[in-house]
């Protein structure tokens, strides 16, 4: 039998058999009865929260269970309830069909099948009520459904809200990480900053005893200065009396220099402009041979003593002595030193403003380049770099007196009346030539020469060093060339007391002449004739000269030579000459030395006019 919800008609039968009631009897009430009991019944079901046990129950009365609930338990009554109920109305003998009727019982039979009828409509009326039930439950159920279906919407835009803000707290948790990252970093810098104002705290402590040491200290100074300022103050009095006497001092010893100057020149003069020197080169083994004497209370004189041997041997052999004076006689034996001392008043003159002019005289190897130049170990050094070093001194000195001297250095080689400039440093092939002009103001100069500006003792040195290699140089190429040539280094010296507007101007020149010995006419050939006639030319006419001026003569012939014409600035009025004769001591050197003395001799002879400082 189905248990879907009865038809219509079937439940019109049922009620009509229900208005029918007389059919069924008391049995009918009894299932009306237990329709009133089912629910409380159910209920008590619900109460043990477990599903009734109403047996073969399908569908639709077990779907509306899924929901849980008081629907599902509200089943109504069970079909086991049914049965009971059903079996308790009918009466067993009838239904139960345990009696067999007789075939003849048709009255038997049919209320049998009243019976069975009976049952089925009671049947029928419980289903018919189950079915109400379930409709209701179901009712119920789709309510709930609906109910559940909109709490559930809600819970899921409640849950997407939850989403929303879980996301939304996700970024706060990244930024609270970051923030607590930062924080770590914000403790760690707290921390080192912590340390370093201890530190500083530390040194605050021990800068603030400190200052209160220098304010200790401050206030003793303060004291001390009020002190000093009175002493300044005083001090300050003193000076500016001082200064007074300073500048009179300097008036007084300006004054005293000019004096000095003077008296340096009156004695130079006293002395003679043109002076002569002689040296004598000792022997190679040392000493000096016995043909020259130099008398030892004095040292002026020399003797040349000439042992004539007797042609004939009856009469002995005769000496013949020529003796010659000069301004100073050096032995052997006379130091470098020495020797400077004797010429260096002269330099002293050549920075008060007078030319000045020394030159070497003599035989080769007679000792001309060790007097002028000598060797570069100070106790050998010659006239030039001692000349020198008295200069860059005494104007270094000159300079607290206010006079300011600049220096202008040349080095000029005269070989075979040509001239060479020793200081040039270019290429050999571009050697430019040379001519010596005289300006309308008397100044001799020459033409391309090397002019360098010096401004102390070692820089003239290292000029020296470079014309000594020009001289090797050229040298190499002819032997002997140093001693058949001039050289002439020349120091053009200006002076200037801005102060006391005083200038002064002068040259220093110190000459290593070509050596002096003569050839015969017959000895010498070519090169070497043209050499020689060129050095005897020279220095003839440097005898020539001086002769002239020594004489007065109206004409002297500077021009004949480009010696004399070179120093013709060094020689004549406006100067003090220095003439060094070296002597070389062999005997075989005899006849030239007699030369060079008598040619020394009649220098020395000369007094050459009275020389005037070139002042402004
Ligand atoms: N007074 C002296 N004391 C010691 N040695 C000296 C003296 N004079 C010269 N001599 C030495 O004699 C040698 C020749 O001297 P020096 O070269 O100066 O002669 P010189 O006249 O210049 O010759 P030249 O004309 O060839 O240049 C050198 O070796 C030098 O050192």
């Amino acid at each position: 039998m189905s248990r879907l919800p009865v038809s219509a008609s079937k439940r019109a039968l049922s009620s009509s058999s229900s208005e029918n009631g007389q059919d069924f009897g008391p049995a009918q009430k009894k299932i009306c009865k237990d329709r009133e009991t089912v629910k409380p019944r159910a209920a008590a079901t619900i109460v043990g929260g477990r599903r009734p046990a109403v047996g073969p129950t399908k569908a639709p009365i077990s779907r509306p269970v899924r929901a849980g609930g008081a629907a599902t338990v509200a089943v109504g009554p069970s079909r086991g309830v049914l049965k009971q109920t059903v079996a308790s109305t009918v009466p067993k003998a009838g239904v139960g069909g345990a009696t067999k009727r007789q075939p003849w019982d048709l009255k038997g039979k049919v209320s049998d099948m009243e019976g069975k009828v009976r049952n089925f409509q009671t049947k029928i009326k419980s289903v018919n009520q189950e079915n109400e039930v379930l409709k209701d439950t179901v009712v119920q159920s789709h309510t709930k459904v609906v109910e559940m279906e909109k709490t559930l919407a809600r819970q899921r835009n409640q849950i997407s809200e939850y989403e929303k803000e879980l996301q939304a707290l996700l970024g706060v948790r990244d930024k609270l990480e970051k923030v607590s990252g930062d924080k770590s970093l914000l403790e760690k810098e707290l921390s080192n900053l912590e340390g370093k104002y201890k530190v500083m705290e530390t040194l605050r402590d021990s800068q603030e005893t400190e200052l209160q040491t220098l304010k200790m200290k401050l206030s003793v100074q303060e004291s001390a200065l009020a002190r000093l300022q009175t002493t300044l103050t005083n001090t300050e009095e003193e000076v500016s009396r001082l200064k007074d006497t300073v500048v009179q001092q300097k008036d007084e010893l300006h004054a005293g220099e000019m004096e000095r100057r003077r008296l340096h020149n009156t004695i130079q003069e006293l002395k003679g402009n043109i002076r002569v020197f002689c040296r004598v080169r000792p022997l190679v083994e040392g000493g000096l041979s016995k043909h020259i004497q130099l008398p030892a209370s004095d040292n002026k004189t020399i003797t040349l003593a000439k042992t004539e041997e007797s042609h004939t041997g009856k009469t002995s052999d005769t000496q013949k002595n020529y003796n010659f004076n000069f301004d100073r006689v050096f032995g052997p034996q006379a130091s470098q030193h020495e020797v400077f001392e004797e010429i260096s008043l002269l330099v002293q003159s050549a920075l008060d403003g007078y030319n000045v002019c020394c030159f070497a005289y003599g035989q080769t190897g007679s000792g001309k380049t060790y007097t002028m130049e000598g060797s570069e170990y100070d106790d050998y050094r010659g006239v030039i770099p001692r000349a020198v070093k008295q200069i860059f001194r005494a104007a270094e000195k000159l300079g607290a007196q206010g006079w300011e001297f600049t220096f202008t250095a040349s080095f000029v080689e005269i070989y075979n009346e040509t001239l060479r400039d020793l200081l040039f440093t270019g290429k050999a092939s571009k050697r430019p030539e040379h001519e010596i002009r005289k300006s309308t103001n008397n100044e001799v100069t020459i033409t391309n020469l090397t002019y360098q500006k010096v401004s102390s003792e070692d820089q003239v040195l290292g000029l020296i060093m470079l014309a000594n290699q020009n001289r090797s140089t050229a040298q190499t190429a002819q032997n002997d060339r140093s001693s058949r040539s001039h050289s002439v280094f020349q120091l053009d010296i200006e002076g200037v007391n801005v102060g006391r507007d005083v200038k002064c101007k002068s040259t220093l020149c110190l000459v290593d002449l070509a050596g002096s010995e003569r050839m015969l006419k017959s000895q010498s050939q070519g090169e070497r004739f043209k050499e020689m006639t060129a050095i005897n030319g020279s220095l003839s006419n440097l005898g020539i000269v001086i002769s002239a001026l020594a004489n007065k003569e109206s004409y002297v012939p500077y021009r004949n030579s480009k010696l004399t014409y070179l120093l013709q600035g060094c020689l004549g009025g406006n100067s003090k000459t220095l003439m060094f004769v070296n002597i070389a001591p062999e005997p075989d050197s005899f006849g030239e030395t007699l030369n060079s003395l008598r040619f020394a001799s009649k220098v020395n002879d000369c007094v050459i006019g009275t020389a005037s400082a070139n002042r402004k």
